[in-house]
């Protein structure tokens, strides 16, 4: 092909915009396509912001082959693209928020959990992050002018806490029929790290089923922390959560969705770097994560929620109550 005319197919492909499928990267064939589908790798935009080894390992394909093919998606991806202050503010017009069932949460949230983040609930054990999940899966399924999203919900159950009773007893405090808040949560048990990765990868086609604008993962880190103990597996594991976040992130912005996550503190300071208190995952998932809310537990049910490295609000706690009607106010 004349320079000139590969130089005009490649303007025409960026002029298509959005809706290009990965079948346009020059290179990729029918049969590529299904091997990068298989694994995650369904847009172009993932495909050009992978590593060459790592498309290589997932599909088998050769890693010059792919190095190609990623070269050719860089060309057509809007990669490197400033955009002006004032586009992004559009884009976050976007934004939706989801109530937390408590007044005094929200206003600490500036509004409830944000669409297109994720947000990460740590604390030990009985601080009530799985109260807190259970809680945001009804309000998801409330029409938008009690604070939801009127919309399904996706769980990766990682620990088998889910409890439909729970959802039960929340949905009768709200007056919602529980029936049908128990049909519109699709929960999928991850057996482990492995399984945990392949349902994010997968969340999203999920998500254009079922119209869900809630992805639960309860909990993010306890499979990645018993399956990689010790230092020396440190950086797979990190490697790992980081790929599995990216992909919550990618199901986040595609859905304009809430993404919400747990994780444990870690209980074990010699191994996870001296502090007592620190969430699991360290670096990957605090960086990841756009809002973290560590909660402790207080007298009588109550739970300090404090919100801890905001981009845009300001670090504060507050009181909430884990009762049998669910995530209220704490006074
Ligand atoms: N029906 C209920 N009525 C009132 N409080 C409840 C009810 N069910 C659970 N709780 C409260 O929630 C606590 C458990 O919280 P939760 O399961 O969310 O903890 P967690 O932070 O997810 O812990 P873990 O790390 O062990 O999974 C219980 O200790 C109890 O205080």
């Amino acid at each position: 092909m004349e320079k000139n005319e590969k130089m005009k197919k490649e303007e025409d492909v960026k002029d298509e915009g959005k809706k290009l499928t990965i079948e346009d990267i020059p290179g990729v064939g029918e049969a590529t396509a299904e091997k990068l589908r298989e694994n995650g790798l369904d847009d172009i935009m993932a495909i050009a912001t992978a590593s060459p080894k790592d498309v290589s390992e997932l599909t088998g394909i050769g890693e010059g082959s792919v190095a190609k093919i990623i070269s050719a998606a860089r060309k057509i991806a809007d990669i490197g693209n400033f955009e002006t202050g004032e586009e992004i503010f559009q884009k976050r017009k976007d934004v939706l928020r989801l109530t937390t069932g408590s007044n005094n949460l929200d206003s600490l949230l500036g509004g409830g959990l944000e669409t297109q983040s994720i947000t990460e609930f740590f604390g030990e054990f009985g601080s009530g992050k799985t109260q807190i999940m259970h809680q945001l899966a009804v309000n998801c399924t409330m029409p938008e002018e009690k604070g939801g999203f009127n919309s399904d919900v996706l769980i990766i159950d990682t620990e088998n806490t889910f409890r439909p009773e729970r959802i039960i007893q929340m949905s009768k405090y709200r007056e919602l029929d529980s029936d049908e808040v128990l049909r519109r949560i699709h929960v999928a048990r991850a057996y482990n790290s492995h399984h945990q990765i392949l349902l994010g990868e997968k969340a999203s086609e999920m998500a254009k089923e079922y119209n869900a604008k809630l992805l639960i993962v309860d909990s993010l880190t306890s499979h990645f922390r018993s399956e990689y103990m010790g230092r020396g597996s440190l950086s797979e594991r990190q490697q790992l959560l980081n790929r599995h976040m990216h992909d919550l992130l990618r199901f986040g912005t595609l859905q304009n969705a809430v993404i919400a996550v747990t994780n444990q503190v870690a209980a074990r300071p010699d191994v996870f770097f001296g502090d007592p208190t620190a969430p699991i995952g360290g670096n990957i998932v605090g960086h990841t994560a756009t809002f973290r809310i560590y909660l402790r537990k207080g007298k009588a049910g109550k739970r300090i929620a404090r919100l801890i490295d905001s981009p845009y609000l300001p670090e504060g706690e507050a009181v909430i109550q884990v009762s049998e009607d669910g995530i209220i106010d704490g006074t």
